[in-house]
């Protein structure tokens, strides 16, 4: 089976320069929502991603793989691990353009197993903006930054008005103002 991705991104894209409230080099990111399955800090069984600023525009997020998270015995579930590369995905549009923006597609190629005990290191960064369409993709490794490849994501996050989360959600319309018209 071929694995050579199709071209990537599929159209032709502006690269676009991180927003000037971008946050700075090893600010380490909080939650985007306490409830949310991929990070938040009130999710028991969620995944509990731990996110920060790398450098070059990139975003990094580790998503230590424990018991709660198997496939197969001792392995990480294949719909997880996708779940996390949304997530860190996500957040890297969402803080590096400051728009809120919802995921389009996601494709993700598993390369390697990952086990129960290990830490994914994920680095995700910006391929362009094409009007609404925002592609982004990421690499994970297993256990450090530079280990193994287990996983690649690529995706396309689609901006969207912040109704959106008000409309088809139950995100408080009170939060809408010029400084907070990103995700909820
Ligand atoms: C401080 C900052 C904090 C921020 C942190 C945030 C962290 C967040 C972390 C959260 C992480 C988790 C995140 C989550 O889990 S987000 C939750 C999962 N995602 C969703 O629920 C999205 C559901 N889908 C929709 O709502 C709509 O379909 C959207 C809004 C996506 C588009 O409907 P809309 O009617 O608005 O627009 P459109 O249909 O004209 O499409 C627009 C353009 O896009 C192209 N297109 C669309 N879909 C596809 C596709 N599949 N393949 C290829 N292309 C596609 C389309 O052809 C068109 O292109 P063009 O004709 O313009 O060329």
């Amino acid at each position: 089976m071929s694995r050579v991705p199709p071209k990537w991104p599929p159209v032709e894209v502006e690269h676009p320069a991180p927003h000037p409230d971008a946050p700075e080099q090893g600010t380490k990111l909080g939650p985007h929502y306490a409830h949310c399955f991929g990070c938040g800090d009130e999710t028991e069984g969620g995944l509990h991603l731990q996110t920060e600023c790398g450098h070059d525009a990139t975003i990094i997020a580790q998503f230590h793989v424990t018991d709660a998270h198997q496939g197969a015995p001792g392995l990480a579930h294949g719909g997880l691990l996708a779940c996390a590369f949304d997530e860190a995905l996500g957040s890297t549009v969402g803080q590096l353009l400051r728009k809120p923006a919802v995921t389009g597609k996601l494709e993700t190629d598993f390369l390697r197993p990952v086990p129960v005990g290990s830490t994914l290191h994920i680095a995700g960064k910006l391929d362009g903006v094409a009007g609404r369409k925002v592609y982004a993709s990421a690499d994970g490794r297993l256990d450090a930054p530079d280990g193994p490849i287990a996983l690649r994501a690529r995706a396309l996050f689609v901006i969207v008005d912040f109704s959106h989360f008000t409309e088809h959600g139950t995100a408080d319309p009170r939060d809408v103002h010029p400084d907070r018209d990103i995700n909820p």
